[in-house]
């Protein structure tokens, strides 16, 4: 039997800050972030949007495209690493936003979990999603990737910053794509990007430029999440190597082939932290796999190595490098612009080959396989992916850091038919720091 995914909705910020405004701000020379890193837009929440509203309007985005009775969906399933709450996952606040519109206690019934292992946790959702509908294959289930990349001021991490989310419904006998049950694995603990909940003083807090969110006081001290990560950049590459080319080695060997592997892929589905990610680290795989021994960055310019990315990697890159990164979507959005890609050109990739290369920082990969389904076409016909970026509004350095600093008491674009974060609660004391969404 057949597992995969069947249909695909999407949600993204409706504000963008093109690159070259950015670069010119930092002093840092745009040719480096277009022309070397690939990126060209980053897109930013407004003051209404963060991952829950991502979340629940990709899925309510997604029951509607399909026409699913909400009571059918068995569960639903979060990947983030932006969590809003230490407790309460944001797979509920999906469920009781979709209660609001459909009747409550349609989702009564529905099984709701949030799954946290920096970029890879929606990939962990999709393989436990898997497994499930293989026990139950008459079940519907959805795995919804949401987070906001969101990077301290003047980082390094600032010009990859981007959101949005990835809702997947899977089921048996799939439109768009089956699975492999192989998975190749690499896992390492290390500190190479992570977001530690710290305690701080008061004095700290209302002194940090910063502005964080605050959810709770504890006598004279206030406890402080902080949505931006700790982070070394240049090491968390050599991670994402170490653990990628670990992984593909290891599927390689447990699917017992002997030629080269990512032959049999019509594209290769990276995790892109940013636009030129994949590219830029899938050379160490090639040169290993090819024998070749000029050093890397010969390798990486080479004619025979770019013809490659431009067949198997470069689908993917389009719509990240006019998004950036969404954490756990990124590298579901590669798959969805690879997909539009094709269905654009009208390329026939029936029964051809993805190979799916994950990375989550802290650190683990996984390698996998997925085959083009015969009504892909008809299920990619719905989703309007290149339209909506094209429909992007573009932002002025200010407005950019006002939102970074949530300084912004009204929103830059007025709602239309969404789910809108409405407001924390800060004076009742057994309900401080609950959000409170609408449809608007
Ligand atoms: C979160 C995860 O998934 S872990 C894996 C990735 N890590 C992250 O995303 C963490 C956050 N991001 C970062 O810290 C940074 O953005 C990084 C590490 C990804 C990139 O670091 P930077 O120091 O900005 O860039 P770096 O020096 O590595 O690369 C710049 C590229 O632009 C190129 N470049 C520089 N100037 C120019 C120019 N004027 N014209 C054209 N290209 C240029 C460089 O040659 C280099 O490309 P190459 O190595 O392919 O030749």
């Amino acid at each position: 039997m057949k597992v995969g995914i069947d249909s695909i909705a999407f949600d993204i910020p409706k504000l963008h800050l093109p690159i070259k405004v950015l670069a010119e701000n930092r002093n840092i020379e745009p040719e480096k972030l277009i022309k070397g890193l690939g990126l060209h837009k980053m897109s930013f929440p407004d003051v209404h949007q963060d991952v829950v509203t991502f979340a629940a309007n990709a899925v309510y985005k997604l029951i509607q495209q399909e026409n699913i009775n909400p009571s059918e969906i068995a569960r639903i399933y979060v990947g983030t690493e932006s969590s809003v709450d230490s407790s309460k996952p944001i797979a509920s606040y999906v469920s009781a936003l979709l209660e609001q519109q459909f009747g409550e206690g349609t989702l009564r019934y529905c099984d709701t979990l949030d799954m946290t292992f920096a970029c890879i946790g929606a990939v962990d959702a999709l393989h436990t999603t898997l497994d499930f509908i293989r026990l139950n294959p008459t079940k519907k289930a959805i795995v919804v990737a949401t987070d906001n990349a969101k990077y301290d001021l003047n980082s390094t991490g600032e010009y990859t910053q981007g959101a949005g989310a990835i809702a997947l419904l899977i089921t048996a006998n799939p439109k768009i794509l089956s699975f492999s049950q192989e998975v190749g694995l690499s896992s390492q603990g290390v500190f190479d990007f992570f977001k530690p909940r710290r305690y701080v003083s008061k004095n700290e807090i209302l002194n940090t430029t910063d502005n964080p969110e605050w959810f709770g006081i504890l006598e004279n001290e206030i406890a402080f999440y902080k949505e931006q990560p700790v982070f070394d950049g240049q090491y968390s590459n050599q991670c994402y190597i170490n653990r990628i080319t670990e992984a593909y080695f290891h599927y390689k060997e447990i699917t017992n082939q002997s030629g080269t592997l990512f032959n049999n892929w019509e594209n290769i589905l990276m995790h892109l932290p940013y636009c030129f990610q994949a590219r830029r680290t899938f050379v160490e795989i090639y040169a290993k796999e090819n024998n070749l021994t000029d050093d890397i960055k010969t390798i990486s310019k080479s004619e025979d190595y770019l013809e490659f990315v431009n067949k198997t990697i470069f689908p993917s890159e389009i719509a990240s490098g006019q998004i950036g990164n969404m954490y756990t979507g990124s590298i579901f959005l590669g798959m969805l612009s690879t997909l539009c890609y094709h269905f654009q050109n009208e390329t026939e990739i029936q029964d051809k080959k993805f190979g799916f290369i994950a990375y989550g920082s802290g650190s683990k990969s996984k390698v996998f396989e997925a085959q083009v389904e015969a009504n892909w076409k008809s299920a990619i016909k719905k989703v309007p992916l290149f339209e909506t970026l094209d429909n992007s509004t573009e932002i002025d350095f200010g407005t950019y850091i006002s939102l970074h600093k949530k300084e912004r008491n009204h929103s830059v674009l007025q709602p239309k038919n969404e789910f809108v974060l409405d407001f924390i609660e800060k004076e009742n004391p057994v309900l401080v720091g609950a959000r409170y969404y609408k449809f608007a």
